[in-house]
């Protein structure tokens, strides 16, 4: 090879040495890196996917509520109203919640007050009692389950000696409590809130259903079940895990969540009676369950007055 075209190769390598060296650069300098653009947009890679694993994790899952051997002072939940039981409410504006709830509290009913109210459930349940596995008594009209119907108590000559004046002051008591918890905790004039139907105790065990009121595992929006209910109350006489099986209180909520109450005695739980808080109680399998439901309204029409000792 010749001196001359030795020189032409390297200065030709030069060239495209240059040129490549011009094609990795960029045209306008280095592009310029943001770190506040990487550390945002990681942050919101990273709230994704803890959003995607916390819905996964909540989709068909049991939150327990209350457990029965826990003793609650005041815990709640709260919920968005539905708009069934908003709209309702727009009729009676001081009876409106502040928001819409379940609570739960172990320190609102002494254990002397529930002892006294569980006897009147076991003493006027004994003069009546479903085929089927869920029995009421309602002290108010005198409604108790009877085969596969209801009879009045009080058209028992027996059994109109049964319950004490002490008794329906128990009662009484009892209902005032709860009536004045439900408004201090939900915000709303407790003079608007009216004791309404039905009122009643009741009674299950596991014998099989025999007509569609033993049917108390189907779920259920109480607003719907019992036309005048705005807020409904429960009363626990007895313990979950100890007097009965199975029998725990859940409420159903989107994406199969449900939120269970196990049954302790004394244990009060509150919640706005609309489509917002589906329900339904759990198969008792052994055992005898009692509790209490105590029904309030807005609607002064449909308030009804404390029971009175007939004789
Ligand atoms: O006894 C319970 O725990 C709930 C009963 C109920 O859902 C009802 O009376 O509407
Ligand atoms: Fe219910």
């Amino acid at each position: 090879m010749s001196q001359d075209s030795k020189k032409l190769k390297r200065k030709n390598s030069k060239e495209v040495e240059l040129s490549n060296e011009k094609l990795s650069k960029p045209k306008y300098g280095r592009v310029p890196s943001f770190p506040h653009q990487k550390i945002w947009s990681r942050c919101i890679l990273m709230i994704g996917v803890v959003t995607i694993v916390w819905y996964n994790s909540k989709a068909g899952k049991e939150i327990i509520f209350a457990k029965q051997k826990d003793v609650i002072s005041m815990k709640n939940q709260i919920i968005e109203c539905s708009n069934d039981f908003k709209n309702d409410l727009i009729k009676y504006p001081k009876c409106m919640p502040d928001k819409c709830a379940r609570i739960v509290t172990d320190e609102l009913i002494t254990s002397s007050e529930t002892n006294v109210l569980l006897n009147i459930a076991i003493d006027g349940l004994k003069y009546g009692g479903s085929d089927g596995g869920a029995s009421i008594l309602d002290l108010h009209s005198g409604a108790l389950s009877k085969g596969s119907t209801f009879i009045n108590i009080y058209s028992i000559k027996k059994a109109q000696k049964l319950f004490t004046h002490n008794d329906f002051s128990v009662y009484k008591n009892v209902k005032n409590k709860i009536q004045h918890a439900i408004a201090h905790h939900f915000g709303i004039d407790v003079n608007k809130l009216y004791l309404t139907k039905p009122t009643f105790f009741s009674r299950i065990n596991n014998k099989p259903a025999k007509t569609t009121h033993d049917e108390y595992w189907l779920p259920h929006v109480d607003k719907i079940t019992y036309e005048h209910f705005h807020y409904t109350s429960l009363l626990y006489l007895n313990d979950f895990d100890k007097d009965f099986q199975g029998g725990r209180f859940i409420f159903i909520d989107k994406h199969n969540v449900n939120t269970t109450i196990e049954p302790r005695k004394g244990r009060v739980s509150m919640f706005t009676s609309g489509s917002e808080n589906l329900h339904a109680v759990e198969r008792v399998t052994s055992g005898t369950r009692y509790a209490l439901t105590i029904s309030f309204t807005c609607n002064i029409e449909a308030g009804i007055t404390d029971p009175v000792l007939i004789g």
